[in-house]
């Protein structure tokens, strides 16, 4: 974990007169899982939005592996394309496809027979951790835990750096949430990846992020580990980390470990 591969500097994010980032300055280092967390409405997935180039800033540079994301090229484009995968808060999928045709949909722009196409798709959504016929289902006919890991298995499609995911715990039961951390832990660890986890759930910060950024007052207030922000003076920041789900999540953790 050396040099950051994501680097926002001096970022104004506004909907008309509702600014929702100003001077907001972040680096994403190499191999790491970064935890974005923040009050309801602090801008976390707008964040994240704007890092992938859905949408773009009123003032202020974010690059990636050294780009431009919102001055690219048409050919640096594609290869952020390729090496970014996202899941959406809510899996984001294609009611109409199933999982394996989900995941096939990032893989449309490489020219690939279909039966190579459908190997891969296969491999992710094994990788995700869905059982074998999970690929011939529909979204619907999933649970919310399958069509997050489906949602996870298109993210991988092409084999991307670095991983984007937005409350990739949220909505799932306490046993089904621990099993997503230890997922996306181990597929960090294996694949090398780095990781934009936005999140509001203690549990997974403890369990998957090397390092934390808070965002409040319209910025990154502070970055660093739990033990590290535990300690910082700030009322939403202390609350979060001090209060009584973050003693729970703590305790949790220390039984883990034991
Ligand atoms: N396309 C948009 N147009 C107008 N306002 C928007 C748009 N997208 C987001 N917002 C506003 O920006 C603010 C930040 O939204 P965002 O979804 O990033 O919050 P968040 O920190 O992820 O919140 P939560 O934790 O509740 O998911 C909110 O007030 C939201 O209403």
């Amino acid at each position: 974990m050396s040099d950051p591969i994501i680097t926002m500097r001096g970022i104004r994010t506004q909907f008309g007169p509702k600014v929702i980032h100003d001077g907001l300055d972040l680096d994403v280092m190499r191999g790491e899982i970064l935890g974005i967390v923040g009050g309801s409405g602090t801008g976390k997935s707008v964040l994240l939005r704007s890092i992938v180039g859905l949408l773009t800033p009123a003032a202020g540079q974010i690059t990636v592996k050294g780009i431009d994301v919102h001055r690219a090229s048409g050919r640096e484009h594609a290869l952020l394309g390729r090496s970014l995968g996202v899941m959406f808060q809510d899996g984001a999928l294609f009611s109409t496809l199933t999982v394996r045709e989900n995941v096939e949909v990032p893989m449309r722009r490489l020219d690939l027979p279909a039966g190579v196409r459908s190997e891969l798709a296969d491999l992710k959504i094994s990788m995700a951790g869905l059982p074998w016929d999970a690929g011939g289902k529909y979204p619907s006919e999933l649970s919310g835990g399958m069509r997050k890991r489906a949602g996870l298995a298109r993210a991988l499609a092409l084999d991307p750096e670095l991983v984007f995911l937005d409350e990739p715990t949220a909505g799932l039961d306490p046993i089904g949430a621990s099993e997503f951390d230890r997922l996306i832990r181990g597929l960090t660890d294996t694949l090398g990846l780095t990781v934009f986890l936005v999140t509001h759930d203690l549990d997974t910060l403890h369990a998957c992020c090397d390092r934390i950024a808070v965002l409040a007052e319209k910025r990154v207030l502070a970055t660093g580990s739990i033990d590290q922000l535990r300690r910082i003076d700030h009322p939403w920041v202390h609350e979060y980390f001090n209060g009584p789900r973050a003693r729970a999540a703590m305790e949790q953790t220390a039984r883990k470990d034991d």
